[in-house]
């Protein structure tokens, strides 16, 4: 048995996610006693990606939880990116809809960049549009919206009361999606930020600089126990199944951080499932909630 007093506090992003989806929660029913309506998400999927389903199955369940109406759309893998288009627009006229999801990833042959770009930026509640994106990037400017797995790393940080000002970090992965919006958002709150991607030279060297630690990128177990410095913060966004037929399911999930031996350096972790996955949804309901309180209370 090593000393407790090496092991990392676990950051439960499960149990930070049912705090956070009960004020949403309380927030809707406040919303709908004073306008006598509730906020609505359309979910947008196209093809029959398994994960996918999956994925957009817990978004829309989360929706029910916590009183938040939930659109639906799923259009065959064999659409045209007119048809993806299409609904878009019609999500984007519904005044019943306050927020639009499109499940990415779209099938191969469309424009992915061109469908996100379709949404009204009043109802991007991925907070993928170029304009959102832009102002995330601008000092001096907010988005609408914020990208909701950053928004949700950044969220556990505050919420597990680690202080962020001066401190480094370090992002792992320079994705659209989580790498680079990470990297604005802890940059916001007064970090100096490193992004170690596919061609750094020394990535072990960088990470071990930091106070803080946000991998995302994409590849299983690839932060090990000598890329991080004692006492570092560690959140971990990956999801990576990995072959176990010791499991029901024939895979197991783990993330992008080898977790059972950075634990014994770190002074907390994220860890996966139950870190960064729950928050990703409820950072989601919170997004769609603001949109829908701003356009119920005008
Ligand atoms: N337009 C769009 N927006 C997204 O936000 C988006 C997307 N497309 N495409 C796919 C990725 C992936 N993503 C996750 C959401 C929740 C969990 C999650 O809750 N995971 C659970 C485990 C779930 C399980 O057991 O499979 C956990 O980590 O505890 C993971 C991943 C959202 N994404």
């Amino acid at each position: 048995m090593g000393a407790a007093s090496s092991t990392a506090t676990v950051i439960d992003g499960k149990a930070i996610a049912g705090t956070i989806r009960a004020e949403i929660k309380s927030k809707v029913d406040d919303l709908k006693r004073r306008t006598g309506r509730v906020p609505g998400l359309a979910v947008v999927i196209v093809g029959e990606r398994k994960d996918s389903q999956t994925y957009v199955r817990m978004k829309r369940k989360a929706c029910e939880e916590v009183g938040i109406a939930s659109f639906h759309c799923e259009l065959p893998g064999t659409a045209t990116e007119e048809e993806i288009l299409k609904t878009v627009r019609r999500f984007n006229a519904d005044a019943n809809v306050h927020g639009i999801l499109v499940q990415l990833p779209l099938p191969k042959g469309v424009n992915e960049e061109r469908v996100l770009a379709e949404i009204s930026i009043e109802k991007d509640v991925d907070g993928f549009h170029p304009e959102n994106i832009g102002k995330l990037a601008m000092k001096g400017h907010e988005p609408l919206f914020v990208p909701c797995t950053p928004k949700g790393c950044i969220e556990l940080l505050k919420r597990s009361g680690v202080e962020l000002s001066g401190k480094n970090a370090v992002v792992v992965g320079r994705s659209n999606i989580v790498g680079m919006p990470a990297a604005m958002l802890l940059m916001k709150e007064n970090c100096t930020v490193t992004v170690v991607h596919s061609k750094t030279k020394d990535p072990k060297r960088v990470c071990r600089e930091a106070d803080v630690i946000v991998a995302a990128c994409g590849s299983a177990e690839m932060v090990k126990k000598d890329w991080v410095k004692k006492g570092a913060v560690i959140i971990d966004v990956g999801t990576n199944g990995v072959d176990d037929k010791t499991k029901k399911a024939g895979y197991r999930l783990v993330g992008d951080v080898d977790y059972a031996e950075v634990r014994k350096v770190a002074s907390a972790i994220t860890p996966v499932p139950g870190g960064v996955g729950p928050m990703t949804i409820c950072m989601l309901l919170s997004n769609t909630l603001d949109s829908g309180a701003r356009a119920l209370e005008k």
